[in-house]
């Protein structure tokens, strides 16, 4: 039976590179597949991990069919045994019931991969929508980690460094990097006490360094 697969955690914890070992490792048994994506931080129609590994992929825009694509591509004399589509959190929820409706009329097997809440900790509509149809959700194995090493539940947003809960809810972005100087817009994961209290790396890092103030007595 196939199945409406949904794989999931914060931002940099694995999801892309899962999906194009997924893949890899159903197109070595030959099947066929498709991969999808959308707003990948590598540019148009490509689906990319921080491991360094690319693939080509469909481009997915909100006009996007899935259930057009797949019955056009088989009515054509095309094979398709799997779907692979990641950054699903940005699919529309209309997109996900088309998802489900290929697995369930075609039976041909669906890998979604997408981060479940925003910078605002509320659930993006792909990801709610695949938290209602999904037949499995598994959250990823390898644990992204808060500053303080907790494990990270919670993707923050910085805008030149400082945390903001409010803006646009897409903004293509990528994790800061400690070392280098802030970016316009960047992301670190967090665990929720941090996240509720706004407390990034660099701000933990700045109130630990900050004077003790004078015991007046
Ligand atoms: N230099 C590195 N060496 C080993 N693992 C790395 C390196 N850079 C990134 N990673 C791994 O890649 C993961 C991010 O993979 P990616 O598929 O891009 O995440 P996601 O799609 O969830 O944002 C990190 O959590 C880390 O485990
Ligand atoms: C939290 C959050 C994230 N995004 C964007 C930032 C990245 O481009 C993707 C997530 O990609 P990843 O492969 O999981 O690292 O989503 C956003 O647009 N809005 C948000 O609130």
């Amino acid at each position: 039976m196939a199945e409406l697969h949904f794989f999931t955690g914060t931002m940099d914890s694995g999801k892309s590179t899962l999906a194009l070992q997924t893949n890899h490792n159903h197109a070595a048994r030959g099947r066929v597949g498709r991969i999808f994506t959308t707003r990948d931080r590598a540019g148009e129609a490509m689906l990319s991990s921080r491991l360094g590994l690319t693939h080509e992929a469909i481009e997915v825009d909100d006009t996007f069919d899935f259930w057009t694509y797949v019955v056009r591509t088989l009515t054509q004399g095309g094979r398709i045994d799997y779907l692979i589509c990641d950054e699903a959190q940005f699919y529309t929820s209309d997109q996900i019931d088309q998802l489900a409706k290929v697995v369930d009329e075609l039976q041909i097997d669906v890998f979604a991969f997408g981060i479940l809440t925003d910078f605002r900790t509320a659930l993006f509509p792909g990801s709610a929508r695949l938290v209602e149809l999904a037949d499995r959700m598994n959250v990823l194995q390898v644990e992204a980690l808060c500053w303080c090493g907790k494990r990270a539940t919670h993707n923050a947003r910085t805008e030149n460094g400082v945390m903001v809960v409010e803006g646009d809810v897409i903004v293509v972005g990528d994790v800061e990097n400690p070392d280098e100087t802030p970016a316009e817009v960047a992301y670190e994961v967090l665990c929720r006490q941090h996240h509720r209290r706004r407390l990034t790396a660099a701000r933990a890092k700045a109130v630990s360094l900050a004077p003790e103030p004078l015991p007046f007595g």
